[in-house]
């Protein structure tokens, strides 16, 4: 469960989250839609720890987010916009990382990483570097390797935005198919058919949030 209550975020004196507050319940889906700049990568920071919150709090399952390592060892996983990848190792190596950094046995680690490969249908482009890989590529990598994670919270930041309609089908359906597992989801997402797709969608403008579409 995300809770979100009251939450600003500031840079200096620009506020791009206003006093926002919701709830993601396990197993459920919101999109977060809005212009660009409109604070949308913003929240999506506060709930994974990555950018302090002026004021209110983010919880998870019960614990107050307060840092980013906190947050990643608590189960929040951060797929960015840009995709995070570092493009001078492989894709396998870039899945492996955050998994081997959470002490996972080898063959497990190996295991996970074949199947979150071939859920985004890249399994035969494992060992190529990043920087080979089209920017859709990338991006699916940067899929893989969040839900590889198996967080109790997934945060997509953009993660369709390169894609052609039968992978963003297919990155839909898998994280559809992390809420089914128990995950709470929110996608920031600038195309309507993902907010769609969504349980829930909610609108972000100049940082204050309002529903679309109720969870
Ligand atoms: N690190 C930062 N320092 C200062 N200002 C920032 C920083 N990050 C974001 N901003 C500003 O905060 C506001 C919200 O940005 P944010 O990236 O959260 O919006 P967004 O809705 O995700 O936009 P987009 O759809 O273009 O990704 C913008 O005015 C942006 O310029």
């Amino acid at each position: 469960m995300i809770s979100v209550s009251e939450v600003t975020v500031a840079y200096g004196d620009l506020v791009a989250v206003a006093d926002v507050s919701f709830e993601v319940p396990p197993g459920f889906v919101l999109a977060v839609s809005g212009p660009s700049g409109a604070g949308k990568s913003s929240l999506l920071w506060a709930i994974a720890g990555a950018v302090p919150v002026k004021s209110g709090q983010v919880e998870v399952d019960g614990r107050v987010i307060t840092d980013r390592p906190r947050a990643a060892a608590h189960g929040v996983v951060l797929i960015p916009q840009g995709n995070g990848l570092a493009r001078v190792l492989t894709a396998r190596e870039n899945l492996s990382m955050p998994l081997l950094a959470d002490r996972k046995p080898t063959e497990e680690v190996d295991r996970v990483i074949e199947e979150a490969l071939t859920s985004v249908g890249l399994l035969d482009s494992g060992d190529h570097l990043v920087e080979e890989l089209s920017g859709g590529e990338q991006q699916r990598v940067a899929v893989a390797r969040g839900i590889a994670q198996q967080g109790r919270v997934i945060l997509a930041d953009e993660s369709t935005s390169e894609l052609d309609s039968s992978n963003r089908e297919r990155v839909l359906d898998l994280l559809r198919t992390q809420a089914d597992r128990g995950a709470a989801v929110v996608i920031a997402t600038h195309d309507p058919t993902v907010a769609e797709a969504a349980d829930g969608h909610a609108l972000m403008d100049e940082g204050r949030l309002t529903w679309v579409r109720r969870l």
